[in-house]
């Protein structure tokens, strides 16, 4: 086992041969041991951290280095809980994040992400109370911090909104935002790119100025390598691995170089002569256990690796000096064992470790403050986008008023073509009200006013290509000698003969390429001759009833004789409505915090899925609240849709509804990536939601399996139970009402219990 001699403050400590692990544990603030880390599936998995070992001591500043895309973008998230990484071991503030012993994510780290990641529409001092809300403090206290960070950071008045700074002032917010409540670590992704060189250096003064009482500590990445020699150690990162990690001094002198980016190339170019990233590691590789981190912290005698397993830099540095032919990895193999990437870590929830993480989850109470910034931000975001806002409260009013004026009512002025034999086709039509069997044609004619405008031909050929040409509905063709077959018949009853009864018809030809309107003109036809025929009987002193159909309809139980088409669709349409608006509203609110790196700000701050999640339906509801009303008083009051139920059932089945659209868009918000999946999704989920669920048409007319399929929707009990409700006057205790509310609830928590699921994942 290989003894280090180590100038490393760390190290020092470790070496002095009195202090132990637990007193090297101490003293970094944190530490990485051969961390490995991927992006993508296995096939395209893209390795990102490989193997790396990072030690960054307590109060100091820690400058990462780095060309881009080496991912010390990546390493930083993992440190700050963000992401996690395949295997290896990470420890942050004396625990692992994520875990209640290290407190990060949480109120002990600053976090200043890549993006600027702040809301555009906030003013500075909204953004600033935002953030100090999450992290505990108290108003007053959040002020006069703002005030001093407007000065240090040399930032405009607080009332200005960030969208209208430019892109420095804004990075400066976000400086402002880590530096906030004063974290005892400060994890910095590239601070300084877009700011001017006086206030650069008065950055780094800060920075030097704030690790000094050895209690807080940085960490930065720059692309600005020449100003990270202000930095205690600096840390020369590519491909995943940390070329070397020492004082500046240091490396320049180790290196006989003149600037940092002279130490960085020559690293890189042997890095590349040797090409195997984890073999030729020069950073402290420490195993964990020898630094007393891990379960096994409390009981460092017990430890089986109380040395040091890896090479030292200094030892590498020694054998760098005295070699001039590039051996040096040859030498350092010798001492170092390459590190075997041991498969990645499931998290068992059984492991004493990972479970650390369930227990932080567990106790993990909101705080009041967090609560009330999330909440506020919600409401100001909303309230400061008035296009939105309108969105919000005239879509479902527009959507009801255009329901009841466009569906449901019956067509009016169908034009048929009308041949009447009868009277030399004219339109001059005379007959007699009473008794009498004369221009029997013009009278039933008399009846056929109801929606139809009548135009009147002299050929029957002519009638019927008005038809084909679309200029109208139907033909009719009453006979020449209509009125004497129509008596004849009447006075023969069966004995009439074929050509009788022949002429005695009204013959119709009807366009039924549209259902409605065919239909309808079938009904109405009917129906006109059924009057004329009872009025005959009548004027004739006979039954009237002998005219019509021996099928008595009699007074329907539920609804009425002439029912209507807006009564069966509007609760499907009430709930559609309040159901998708909750779904458009959702389903993009993640998705513009995680495009925005808010989410991850947020997540870093210390707040959970759960209360982000909480602080949305809260926010939400309300809105909704107000949508539902909207669209329930124009359903109800204004357009006066049948309701022979209990108004608080059907108030309470809509919020349900749109509460469940808010979970889903929620859901979908996890889900996607992107905005436009988002929106894909949501609409691409409305049709077949729509057109399955029976809000148009009934289920029963489905074949089998789409039935079962439309059981299984959201929309489909509850729009059933709130028709019953509705025409019915259905109270709760009946089946077919409780049902829809049971599933409605059974949906709510589906959804969200997955959203959750989905979020915390992403998390890790
Ligand atoms: N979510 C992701 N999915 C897949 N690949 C990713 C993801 N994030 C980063 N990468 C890839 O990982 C590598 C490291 O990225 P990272 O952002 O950590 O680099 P970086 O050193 O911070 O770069 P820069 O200095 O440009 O910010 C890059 O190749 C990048 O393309």
């Amino acid at each position: 086992m290989l003894i280090t001699t180590t100038t490393d403050p760390v190290m020092a400590t470790n070496n002095d041969g009195g202090t132990g692990p637990w007193q090297r544990n101490v003293q970094a603030a944190v530490s990485v041991r051969h961390a490995f880390k991927t992006y993508g599936k296995k096939k395209n998995a893209v390795p990102v951290l490989n193997n790396l070992n990072m030690t960054v001591p307590k109060g100091t500043i820690y400058g990462l280095l780095g060309a881009s895309g080496c991912g010390k973008t990546t390493l930083l998230s993992c440190i700050v809980g963000r992401r996690r990484i395949d295997s290896g071991e990470i420890f942050v503030l004396g625990g692992k994040p994520g875990s209640r012993i290290s407190g990060v994510p949480g109120k002990r780290v600053g976090y200043m992400p890549q993006e600027i990641a702040l809301y555009a529409e906030f003013s500075i001092r909204e953004t600033m109370m935002y953030f100090g809300w999450i992290f505990g403090m108290e108003t007053k206290e959040i002020d006069e911090r703002l005030q001093f960070l407007l000065n240090f950071l040399d930032l405009p008045s607080e009332k200005r909104l960030v969208k209208n700074l430019s892109g420095g002032q804004q990075r400066r917010v976000s400086f402002a935002v880590a530096l906030m409540h004063d974290p005892e670590l400060l994890i910095l992704d590239e601070p300084t790119v877009g700011v001017d060189p006086l206030l650069r250096q008065s950055i780094w003064n800060h920075l030097v100025h704030i690790t000094k009482s050895g209690q807080k500590t940085v960490i930065i990445t720059t692309h600005y390598i020449e100003e990270a020699r202000q930095a205690h150690t600096i840390g020369l990162m590519r491909s995943g691995n940390l070329l070397a990690e020492e004082s500046p001094s240091v490396l320049l002198s180790m290196y006989k170089c003149i600037s940092l980016e002279d130490v960085f190339l020559k690293l890189s170019r042997l890095q590349s002569q040797k090409g195997d990233v984890s073999q030729v590691n020069f950073s402290n590789n420490i195993s964990l256990h020898a630094m007393g981190f891990g379960s096994k912290m409390d009981k460092p005698g017990s430890s089986q690796e109380g040395g040091v397993v890896g090479l030292n830099f200094h030892q590498s540095k020694e054998i760098l000096i005295n070699d001039t032919n590039g051996s040096i990895y040859t030498e350092s193999k010798l001492n170092q064992e390459p590190y075997e990437r041991p498969p990645p870590k499931k998290n068992n929830p059984n492991d004493e470790e990972s479970c650390q993480d369930c227990y932080a989850n567990l106790c993990n109470v909101t705080s009041k403050g967090k609560i009330k910034a999330l909440l506020n931000k919600n409401m100001l975001r909303m309230w400061r986008n008035v296009g939105v806002m309108l969105f919000i409260f005239a879509l479902p009013v527009m959507q009801v008023i255009l329901f009841c004026l466009a569906i449901g009512r019956d067509p009016t002025g169908l034009n048929l073509a009308i041949v009447n034999g009868e009277m030399n086709n004219t339109e001059n039509c005379f007959w007699d009200d009473g008794c009498h069997f004369t221009n029997l044609g013009c009278r039933y004619l008399k009846h056929l006013n109801h929606s139809v405008d009548k135009t009147f031909y002299t050929d029957i050929e002519d009638a019927k290509e008005a038809v084909r040409m679309g200029n109208a509905w139907g033909a009719i063709y009453i006979t020449e000698n209509f009125t004497d077959a129509f008596t004849a018949r009447a006075a023969l009853g069966r004995d009439s003969d074929d050509e009788t009864i022949d002429q005695s018809e009204i013959k119709v030809w009807l366009d039924m390429s549209n259902q409605q309107i065919g239909v309808m003109l079938n009904r109405d036809i009917m129906l006109a001759y059924r009057d004329f025929a009872m009025g005959l009987l009548e004027q004739c002193g006979n039954n009237p009833k002998l005219g019509d159909v021996p099928i008595q309809f009699k007074e329907p139980i539920y609804g009425t004789m002439n029912p209507s088409f807006t009564d069966f669709v509007a609760p499907g349409v009430i709930l559609t409505i309040v159901f998708f608006l909750a779904v458009a509203l959702t389903s993009s609110a993640l998705i513009i915090e995680r495009t925005e790196g808010l989410l991850d700000r947020s997540w870093v701050a210390g707040v959970s899925p759960g209360e982000i999640l909480f602080s949305h339906v809260v926010t939400q509801f309300v809105v909704m609240c107000g949508q539902t009303t909207l669209v329930l008083v124009f359903m109800l009051v204004v357009f006066g849709v049948t309701n022979n139920g209990d108004l608080i059932w059907v108030i309470i089945l809509t919020l349900l509804q749109g509460l469940c659209g808010m979970c889903f868009g929620f859901l979908i918000s996890a889900v996607c990536e992107l905005e436009r999946n988002a929106i894909q999704l949501a609409l691409g989920s409305f049709y077949p939601t729509l057109l399955l669920s029976g809000v148009i048409w009934p289920i029963e007319g489905m074949p089998i399996v789409l039935k079962y399929i439309s059981l299984f929707l959201p929309l489909t009990l509850a729009t059933s139970s709130l028709r019953s409700v509705l025409t019915r006057g259905w109270e709760i205790a009946e089946t077919q009402v409780y049902t829809g509310f049971l599933s409605t609830l059974a949906w709510i928590v589906g959804f969200l219990v997955i959203t959750l699921l989905v979020l915390r994942s992403k998390r890790g």
